[in-house]
Protein backbone atom coordinates (compact mmCIF):
# COMPACT_ATOMS: atom_id res chain seq x y z
CA UNK A 1 0.00 0.00 0.00
CA UNK A 2 1.21 3.81 -0.73
CA UNK A 3 2.56 5.18 2.55
CA UNK A 4 0.87 8.62 1.36
CA UNK A 5 -2.67 9.61 2.29
CA UNK A 6 -3.86 10.96 -1.12
CA UNK A 7 -7.11 12.53 -0.09
CA UNK A 8 -4.52 15.07 1.56
CA UNK A 9 -5.23 18.05 -0.71
CA UNK A 10 -2.19 20.37 -1.67
CA UNK A 11 -2.84 23.72 0.10
CA UNK A 12 -4.68 26.29 -2.51
CA UNK A 13 -1.65 28.96 -1.57
CA UNK A 14 0.86 26.55 -3.33
CA UNK A 15 -1.82 25.54 -6.04
CA UNK A 16 -1.89 29.06 -7.12
CA UNK A 17 1.43 29.95 -6.67
CA UNK A 18 2.18 27.15 -9.18
CA UNK A 19 -0.74 27.74 -11.98
CA UNK A 20 1.19 31.58 -12.15
CA UNK A 21 4.51 30.10 -12.48
CA UNK A 22 3.51 27.60 -15.50
CA UNK A 23 1.63 31.06 -17.05
CA UNK A 24 4.22 32.88 -17.05
CA UNK A 25 6.69 30.43 -18.08
CA UNK A 26 4.51 28.90 -20.87
CA UNK A 27 3.24 31.85 -22.00
CA UNK A 28 6.08 34.41 -21.02
CA UNK A 29 3.38 36.62 -19.21
CA UNK A 30 4.70 39.51 -16.80
CA UNK A 31 4.32 37.58 -12.88
CA UNK A 32 2.84 41.07 -11.62
CA UNK A 33 -0.25 41.35 -14.09
CA UNK A 34 -1.04 37.43 -13.62
CA UNK A 35 -0.93 37.57 -9.47
CA UNK A 36 -2.91 40.71 -9.74
CA UNK A 37 -5.49 38.83 -11.81
CA UNK A 38 -5.42 36.16 -9.17
CA UNK A 39 -8.39 37.82 -6.42
CA UNK A 40 -8.79 34.75 -4.10
CA UNK A 41 -5.45 33.68 -2.77
CA UNK A 42 -2.82 35.85 -0.32
CA UNK A 43 -1.17 38.01 -2.86
CA UNK A 44 2.02 38.89 -0.60
CA UNK A 45 2.53 34.78 -0.30
CA UNK A 46 2.35 34.20 -4.12
CA UNK A 47 4.59 37.23 -4.59
CA UNK A 48 7.21 36.64 -2.07
CA UNK A 49 7.54 32.76 -2.95
CA UNK A 50 7.71 33.78 -6.88
CA UNK A 51 10.57 36.60 -6.35
CA UNK A 52 12.20 33.50 -4.53
CA UNK A 53 12.11 31.40 -7.55
CA UNK A 54 13.34 34.61 -9.45
CA UNK A 55 16.71 35.24 -7.75
CA UNK A 56 17.49 31.58 -7.14
CA UNK A 57 15.86 30.36 -10.03
CA UNK A 58 19.49 28.69 -10.89
CA UNK A 59 20.18 26.58 -7.73
CA UNK A 60 16.34 25.54 -7.82
CA UNK A 61 16.56 24.26 -10.89
CA UNK A 62 19.88 22.16 -10.67
CA UNK A 63 19.15 21.08 -7.69
CA UNK A 64 15.78 19.90 -8.78
CA UNK A 65 17.31 18.25 -11.77
CA UNK A 66 20.21 16.61 -9.72
CA UNK A 67 18.20 14.97 -7.03
CA UNK A 68 16.29 13.66 -9.62
CA UNK A 69 13.29 14.81 -7.84
CA UNK A 70 11.24 15.07 -10.86
CA UNK A 71 12.63 12.14 -12.96
CA UNK A 72 11.63 9.19 -9.70
CA UNK A 73 8.26 11.41 -8.79
CA UNK A 74 6.84 11.45 -12.46
CA UNK A 75 3.52 12.65 -11.04
CA UNK A 76 5.02 15.52 -9.11
CA UNK A 77 4.24 18.25 -11.43
CA UNK A 78 6.99 20.32 -12.55
CA UNK A 79 6.39 23.88 -11.19
CA UNK A 80 4.76 22.69 -8.15
CA UNK A 81 8.01 21.11 -7.35
CA UNK A 82 9.44 24.06 -8.23
CA UNK A 83 7.26 25.79 -5.85
CA UNK A 84 7.82 23.57 -2.67
CA UNK A 85 11.29 23.34 -3.34
CA UNK A 86 11.64 27.51 -3.12
CA UNK A 87 9.82 27.20 -0.36
CA UNK A 88 11.48 24.85 1.72
CA UNK A 89 15.19 25.80 1.07
CA UNK A 90 14.49 29.52 0.45
CA UNK A 91 11.47 30.96 1.87
CA UNK A 92 9.73 29.61 5.01
CA UNK A 93 12.08 26.78 5.27
CA UNK A 94 8.76 24.47 5.93
CA UNK A 95 6.46 23.25 4.04
CA UNK A 96 2.01 23.11 5.02
CA UNK A 97 0.61 20.10 5.40
CA UNK A 98 1.09 16.22 4.49
CA UNK A 99 -0.06 16.18 0.82
CA UNK A 100 1.52 13.78 -1.62
CA UNK A 101 3.64 16.39 -3.58
CA UNK A 102 4.10 18.15 0.01
CA UNK A 103 5.62 14.61 1.63
CA UNK A 104 7.90 13.65 -1.54
CA UNK A 105 9.62 17.23 -1.43
CA UNK A 106 10.11 16.93 2.21
CA UNK A 107 11.48 13.97 1.76
CA UNK A 108 14.30 15.20 -0.97
CA UNK A 109 15.33 18.09 1.90
CA UNK A 110 18.73 16.90 2.67
CA UNK A 111 19.42 15.51 -0.64
CA UNK A 112 18.38 19.00 -2.40
CA UNK A 113 20.23 21.13 0.24
CA UNK A 114 23.46 19.11 -0.39
CA UNK A 115 23.32 19.72 -4.28
CA UNK A 116 22.81 23.10 -3.72
CA UNK A 117 26.11 23.46 -1.58
CA UNK A 118 27.66 21.50 -4.03
CA UNK A 119 26.81 23.50 -7.05
CA UNK A 120 28.90 26.37 -5.20
CA UNK A 121 26.05 28.32 -5.55
CA UNK A 122 26.15 31.64 -3.75
CA UNK A 123 22.57 33.86 -2.99
CA UNK A 124 23.46 37.33 -4.33
CA UNK A 125 23.26 40.33 -1.81
CA UNK A 126 20.73 42.86 -2.97
CA UNK A 127 21.46 46.39 -3.73
CA UNK A 128 21.02 49.10 -0.39
CA UNK A 129 16.98 50.25 0.65
CA UNK A 130 17.44 53.76 -0.62
CA UNK A 131 15.16 56.49 1.00
CA UNK A 132 14.88 60.02 -0.61
CA UNK A 133 13.89 62.53 1.90
CA UNK A 134 10.43 64.36 0.44
CA UNK A 135 11.61 67.79 1.21
CA UNK A 136 8.08 69.77 0.58
CA UNK A 137 7.58 67.83 3.79
CA UNK A 138 10.78 66.87 5.91
CA UNK A 139 13.76 68.41 6.05
CA UNK A 140 17.51 66.82 5.62
CA UNK A 141 17.83 68.03 9.36
CA UNK A 142 14.84 66.78 11.27
CA UNK A 143 15.50 63.42 8.92
CA UNK A 144 18.91 63.43 10.83
CA UNK A 145 17.61 64.24 13.96
CA UNK A 146 14.79 61.22 13.75
CA UNK A 147 17.66 58.98 13.01
CA UNK A 148 19.92 59.30 15.62
CA UNK A 149 17.03 59.50 18.54
CA UNK A 150 16.15 56.13 16.83
CA UNK A 151 19.57 54.98 17.43
CA UNK A 152 20.79 54.81 13.92
CA UNK A 153 24.51 55.39 13.53
CA UNK A 154 25.75 57.61 10.48
CA UNK A 155 28.52 56.46 8.38
CA UNK A 156 30.34 59.53 7.10
CA UNK A 157 33.32 59.65 4.73
CA UNK A 158 35.77 62.17 3.74
CA UNK A 159 34.29 65.31 1.18
CA UNK A 160 36.40 64.35 -1.58
CA UNK A 161 35.63 60.52 -1.30
CA UNK A 162 36.37 58.51 -4.59
CA UNK A 163 33.16 56.97 -6.31
CA UNK A 164 34.88 53.66 -6.10
CA UNK A 165 35.95 54.29 -2.17
CA UNK A 166 32.42 55.44 -2.08
CA UNK A 167 30.95 51.91 -3.28
CA UNK A 168 33.06 50.09 -0.67
CA UNK A 169 31.40 52.08 1.94
CA UNK A 170 28.04 51.45 0.96
CA UNK A 171 28.67 47.55 0.60
CA UNK A 172 30.27 47.53 4.14
CA UNK A 173 27.34 49.34 5.85
CA UNK A 174 26.74 47.59 9.17
CA UNK A 175 22.85 46.67 10.11
CA UNK A 176 22.77 50.28 12.21
CA UNK A 177 24.35 52.39 9.79
CA UNK A 178 22.94 54.33 7.32
CA UNK A 179 24.59 56.86 5.01
CA UNK A 180 24.21 59.96 2.88
CA UNK A 181 24.37 59.24 -0.75
CA UNK A 182 27.69 61.08 -2.70
CA UNK A 183 25.68 62.28 -6.09
CA UNK A 184 21.82 63.00 -4.71
CA UNK A 185 20.84 65.70 -1.79
CA UNK A 186 18.89 64.08 0.71
CA UNK A 187 18.92 60.41 -0.58
CA UNK A 188 19.73 58.28 2.65
CA UNK A 189 21.22 54.41 2.24
CA UNK A 190 20.80 51.69 4.38
CA UNK A 191 21.27 48.04 4.37
CA UNK A 192 19.35 45.85 2.31
CA UNK A 193 18.11 44.34 5.44
CA UNK A 194 15.38 46.84 5.91
CA UNK A 195 14.13 47.35 2.80
CA UNK A 196 10.20 45.76 4.45
CA UNK A 197 11.15 47.60 7.91
CA UNK A 198 10.76 51.16 5.78
CA UNK A 199 8.12 50.04 2.86
CA UNK A 200 5.99 50.12 6.53
CA UNK A 201 7.19 52.96 8.07
CA UNK A 202 5.10 55.68 9.30
CA UNK A 203 7.32 57.98 7.82
CA UNK A 204 6.77 57.03 4.24
CA UNK A 205 3.23 56.57 4.87
CA UNK A 206 3.05 60.17 5.70
CA UNK A 207 5.26 60.73 2.71
CA UNK A 208 7.99 62.51 4.78
CA UNK A 209 10.06 59.89 3.31
CA UNK A 210 10.25 58.18 -0.14
CA UNK A 211 10.86 55.00 -1.16
CA UNK A 212 12.90 55.87 -4.31
CA UNK A 213 16.46 53.74 -5.78
CA UNK A 214 19.03 55.88 -6.43
CA UNK A 215 19.02 55.32 -10.69
CA UNK A 216 15.92 56.75 -10.99
CA UNK A 217 17.04 60.03 -8.85
CA UNK A 218 19.55 60.96 -12.01
CA UNK A 219 16.58 62.34 -14.16
CA UNK A 220 15.73 65.60 -12.02
CA UNK A 221 19.04 65.66 -10.43
CA UNK A 222 20.66 66.07 -13.94
CA UNK A 223 18.02 68.26 -15.48
CA UNK A 224 18.54 70.46 -12.61
CA UNK A 225 15.64 72.69 -12.93
CA UNK A 226 16.61 76.23 -10.87
CA UNK A 227 13.83 77.41 -8.15
CA UNK A 228 10.89 79.46 -10.04
CA UNK A 229 11.64 77.35 -13.79
CA UNK A 230 8.37 75.86 -16.05
CA UNK A 231 8.86 71.77 -16.36
CA UNK A 232 7.19 69.58 -18.87
CA UNK A 233 7.01 65.78 -17.39
CA UNK A 234 5.79 64.18 -20.38
CA UNK A 235 5.47 60.50 -19.16
CA UNK A 236 4.50 61.58 -15.66
CA UNK A 237 2.42 58.91 -13.60
CA UNK A 238 3.08 57.41 -11.46
CA UNK A 239 4.84 60.44 -10.53
CA UNK A 240 7.85 59.85 -8.75
CA UNK A 241 10.45 61.54 -10.55
CA UNK A 242 7.97 64.40 -10.45
CA UNK A 243 8.04 64.79 -6.88
CA UNK A 244 11.18 64.86 -6.81
CA UNK A 245 11.36 67.62 -9.61
CA UNK A 246 9.25 69.50 -7.30
CA UNK A 247 11.82 68.90 -4.53
CA UNK A 248 14.86 70.12 -6.72
CA UNK A 249 12.95 73.20 -7.27
CA UNK A 250 11.94 73.67 -3.57
CA UNK A 251 8.40 73.67 -4.27
CA UNK A 252 8.44 77.15 -6.52
CA UNK A 253 7.58 77.01 -10.17
CA UNK A 254 5.48 75.02 -12.53
CA UNK A 255 5.40 71.70 -13.32
CA UNK A 256 2.90 70.33 -16.07
CA UNK A 257 2.67 66.38 -15.11
CA UNK A 258 1.28 64.99 -18.58
CA UNK A 259 -0.10 60.96 -18.10
CA UNK A 260 -1.95 58.99 -20.64
CA UNK A 261 -2.99 56.25 -18.90
CA UNK A 262 -6.74 57.28 -16.82
CA UNK A 263 -5.49 54.24 -13.69
CA UNK A 264 -1.64 55.87 -13.86
CA UNK A 265 -3.11 59.29 -13.86
CA UNK A 266 -5.06 59.54 -10.86
CA UNK A 267 -1.91 57.81 -8.94
CA UNK A 268 0.27 60.39 -10.31
CA UNK A 269 -2.50 63.28 -8.53
CA UNK A 270 -2.73 61.23 -5.34
CA UNK A 271 1.00 60.86 -4.89
CA UNK A 272 1.72 64.89 -5.47
CA UNK A 273 -1.19 65.84 -3.71
CA UNK A 274 -0.02 63.68 -0.74
CA UNK A 275 3.73 64.40 -1.07
CA UNK A 276 2.31 68.49 -0.79
CA UNK A 277 3.51 69.33 -4.34
CA UNK A 278 2.18 72.83 -4.32
CA UNK A 279 3.45 73.73 -8.56
CA UNK A 280 2.47 70.19 -9.97
CA UNK A 281 -0.37 70.46 -13.00
CA UNK A 282 -1.62 66.66 -13.65
CA UNK A 283 -2.93 66.53 -17.01
CA UNK A 284 -4.62 63.18 -18.22
CA UNK A 285 -3.93 63.29 -22.37
CA UNK A 286 -1.28 62.22 -24.77
CA UNK A 287 2.39 64.35 -24.88
CA UNK A 288 2.65 64.03 -28.71
CA UNK A 289 -0.63 65.98 -28.48
CA UNK A 290 0.86 68.80 -26.36
CA UNK A 291 1.30 72.37 -28.06
CA UNK A 292 3.30 75.28 -26.49
CA UNK A 293 0.33 77.09 -25.47
CA UNK A 294 -0.96 74.18 -23.72
CA UNK A 295 2.46 75.09 -20.95
CA UNK A 296 3.90 78.20 -21.75
CA UNK A 297 7.49 79.01 -21.47
CA UNK A 298 8.19 75.17 -20.66
CA UNK A 299 12.18 75.79 -20.06
CA UNK A 300 12.69 72.32 -18.76
CA UNK A 301 12.01 68.98 -19.85
CA UNK A 302 11.89 65.20 -18.31
CA UNK A 303 11.10 62.47 -21.27
CA UNK A 304 10.89 58.61 -19.05
CA UNK A 305 8.71 57.07 -21.66
CA UNK A 306 7.13 52.87 -21.33
CA UNK A 307 10.04 50.88 -21.92
CA UNK A 308 11.27 47.27 -22.05
CA UNK A 309 11.64 47.59 -18.24
CA UNK A 310 14.85 44.83 -17.96
CA UNK A 311 16.80 47.18 -15.34
CA UNK A 312 14.96 47.35 -12.47
CA UNK A 313 15.31 44.78 -10.02
CA UNK A 314 12.39 44.38 -8.11
CA UNK A 315 10.76 42.98 -11.13
CA UNK A 316 10.08 39.51 -10.88
CA UNK A 317 11.44 37.31 -13.89
CA UNK A 318 11.12 33.70 -14.64
CA UNK A 319 12.54 33.16 -17.77
CA UNK A 320 15.73 34.63 -19.57
CA UNK A 321 15.25 37.86 -20.11
CA UNK A 322 15.11 37.53 -24.15
CA UNK A 323 15.16 39.90 -26.21
CA UNK A 324 12.31 40.66 -28.60
CA UNK A 325 13.30 42.23 -31.34
CA UNK A 326 9.76 43.55 -32.31
CA UNK A 327 8.47 44.80 -29.07
CA UNK A 328 11.69 46.70 -28.99
CA UNK A 329 11.01 48.26 -32.48
CA UNK A 330 7.85 49.21 -31.33
CA UNK A 331 8.94 50.70 -28.04
CA UNK A 332 11.86 52.39 -30.05
CA UNK A 333 9.52 53.93 -32.32
CA UNK A 334 7.25 55.45 -29.66
CA UNK A 335 10.43 56.79 -27.30
CA UNK A 336 11.45 58.64 -31.02
CA UNK A 337 8.05 60.15 -31.51
CA UNK A 338 8.06 61.77 -27.44
CA UNK A 339 11.42 62.53 -27.43
CA UNK A 340 11.46 64.37 -31.04
CA UNK A 341 7.79 66.41 -30.31
CA UNK A 342 9.99 67.21 -26.59
CA UNK A 343 12.71 68.56 -28.86
CA UNK A 344 10.37 70.45 -31.38
CA UNK A 345 6.95 71.66 -30.16
CA UNK A 346 8.45 74.10 -27.27
CA UNK A 347 10.34 77.11 -28.59
CA UNK A 348 11.32 77.81 -24.96
CA UNK A 349 13.14 74.94 -24.30
CA UNK A 350 16.77 74.74 -22.53
CA UNK A 351 17.26 71.25 -21.28
CA UNK A 352 16.04 68.07 -21.75
CA UNK A 353 16.34 64.64 -19.99
CA UNK A 354 15.42 61.69 -21.58
CA UNK A 355 15.59 58.16 -19.41
CA UNK A 356 14.79 54.81 -19.16
CA UNK A 357 14.89 51.78 -17.59
CA UNK A 358 16.15 49.49 -19.97
CA UNK A 359 19.62 48.14 -20.50
CA UNK A 360 19.23 47.90 -24.41
CA UNK A 361 20.83 50.07 -26.85
CA UNK A 362 17.57 50.49 -29.44
CA UNK A 363 15.88 51.86 -26.62
CA UNK A 364 18.73 54.66 -25.66
CA UNK A 365 21.64 54.84 -27.53
CA UNK A 366 20.27 54.18 -30.55
CA UNK A 367 16.83 56.30 -30.09
CA UNK A 368 19.38 59.36 -28.87
CA UNK A 369 21.26 58.92 -32.56
CA UNK A 370 18.01 59.01 -34.10
CA UNK A 371 16.67 61.99 -32.08
CA UNK A 372 19.97 64.12 -33.06
CA UNK A 373 19.67 63.25 -36.72
CA UNK A 374 16.38 64.50 -37.15
CA UNK A 375 17.10 67.57 -34.83
CA UNK A 376 20.31 69.21 -35.07
CA UNK A 377 19.67 72.39 -32.87
CA UNK A 378 20.15 69.63 -30.00
CA UNK A 379 23.15 68.08 -28.18
CA UNK A 380 24.39 66.42 -25.99
CA UNK A 381 25.98 67.30 -22.29
CA UNK A 382 28.15 65.04 -20.57
CA UNK A 383 26.26 63.45 -17.79
CA UNK A 384 29.80 61.99 -16.31
CA UNK A 385 30.94 65.63 -16.22
CA UNK A 386 27.68 66.67 -14.52
CA UNK A 387 28.48 64.60 -11.99
CA UNK A 388 32.31 65.88 -11.86
CA UNK A 389 33.63 63.16 -13.00
CA UNK A 390 32.33 60.51 -9.99
CA UNK A 391 31.10 58.02 -12.14
CA UNK A 392 32.03 54.87 -14.55
CA UNK A 393 29.39 53.62 -16.43
CA UNK A 394 28.24 55.39 -19.88
CA UNK A 395 26.90 54.37 -22.83
CA UNK A 396 28.59 52.51 -25.30
CA UNK A 397 31.68 53.90 -27.32
CA UNK A 398 30.73 52.61 -30.59
CA UNK A 399 28.08 55.32 -30.63
CA UNK A 400 30.44 58.21 -31.73
CA UNK A 401 30.18 61.32 -29.46
CA UNK A 402 27.07 60.03 -27.66
CA UNK A 403 28.09 56.77 -25.97
CA UNK A 404 30.71 59.06 -23.29
CA UNK A 405 28.40 61.36 -23.10
CA UNK A 406 25.37 59.40 -21.76
CA UNK A 407 24.87 57.61 -18.43
CA UNK A 408 24.17 54.13 -17.11
CA UNK A 409 23.44 52.54 -13.71
CA UNK A 410 24.07 49.47 -14.01
CA UNK A 411 23.00 47.14 -10.40
CA UNK A 412 26.07 45.28 -10.10
CA UNK A 413 28.35 47.85 -9.70
CA UNK A 414 26.57 50.77 -8.93
CA UNK A 415 23.94 48.93 -6.59
CA UNK A 416 20.88 50.19 -7.82
CA UNK A 417 18.87 49.25 -10.37
CA UNK A 418 19.75 49.88 -14.13
CA UNK A 419 18.95 52.51 -15.79
CA UNK A 420 20.22 54.76 -19.14
CA UNK A 421 19.90 58.77 -19.37
CA UNK A 422 21.36 61.30 -21.55
CA UNK A 423 20.93 65.28 -21.07
CA UNK A 424 20.65 67.38 -24.02
CA UNK A 425 20.61 71.18 -24.52
CA UNK A 426 19.82 73.70 -26.99
CA UNK A 427 22.16 75.01 -29.12
CA UNK A 428 23.21 78.41 -29.21
CA UNK A 429 23.65 80.18 -33.07
CA UNK A 430 27.49 79.34 -34.05
CA UNK A 431 27.79 76.11 -32.38
CA UNK A 432 28.10 73.66 -34.87
CA UNK A 433 29.23 70.49 -33.28
CA UNK A 434 27.08 67.68 -35.16
CA UNK A 435 26.70 64.12 -34.10
C1 LIG B 1 8.24 54.78 -17.19
S1 LIG B 1 6.68 55.31 -16.81
C2 LIG B 1 7.00 56.88 -16.08
C3 LIG B 1 7.46 56.83 -14.65
C4 LIG B 1 7.41 58.19 -13.99
N1 LIG B 1 8.18 59.17 -14.71
C5 LIG B 1 7.90 58.12 -12.57
O1 LIG B 1 9.06 58.41 -12.31
O2 LIG B 1 7.10 57.77 -11.69
C6 LIG B 1 6.04 55.79 -18.34
C7 LIG B 1 4.67 56.43 -18.28
O3 LIG B 1 4.44 57.12 -19.49
C8 LIG B 1 3.09 57.00 -19.84
N2 LIG B 1 3.01 57.32 -21.28
C9 LIG B 1 3.45 56.56 -22.32
N3 LIG B 1 3.22 57.19 -23.49
C10 LIG B 1 2.64 58.38 -23.18
C11 LIG B 1 2.16 59.46 -23.96
N4 LIG B 1 2.24 59.46 -25.30
N5 LIG B 1 1.63 60.51 -23.32
C12 LIG B 1 1.53 60.54 -21.97
N6 LIG B 1 1.96 59.52 -21.18
C13 LIG B 1 2.52 58.46 -21.78
C14 LIG B 1 2.77 55.57 -19.46
O4 LIG B 1 1.37 55.39 -19.30
C15 LIG B 1 3.53 55.43 -18.15
O5 LIG B 1 2.73 55.78 -17.06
Amino acid sequence: MSKFNHSVKVPTQYKVTAKILKAALERNTSIKTLIFEEKHARTRSLHVVLKLYSENRGAVDNAIAETRLLKDNPNLEGCLAKVLVTELIFGRKQLNGDSKPVQTVRSYREKLQQAIGESGYQKKEPNPRYVRINTNLFSLAEALEYLAGEDWRRKELPTDTSYPDFLVAVKALEEDEFMTDLHIEGLLIFHSKWGHYWAAHDLVRSKKLILQNKATCFAAELLAPPTGATVLDMCAAPGMKTLHLCNVMQNKGRIYAVEQSKERYRALCNITDEAGCQIVTPSLGDALQMKAEDCPDVEYILVDPSCSGNGMQNRISVCEDEKDDHRLFKLAGLQIKILSHAMTAFPNVKRIAYCTCSLWKEENEQVVKRCLQINPSYKLLSCKKALRNKWQNVGDKEYANIGKNCLYCLPDSDLTDGIFLALFEKRNDGDNDYY
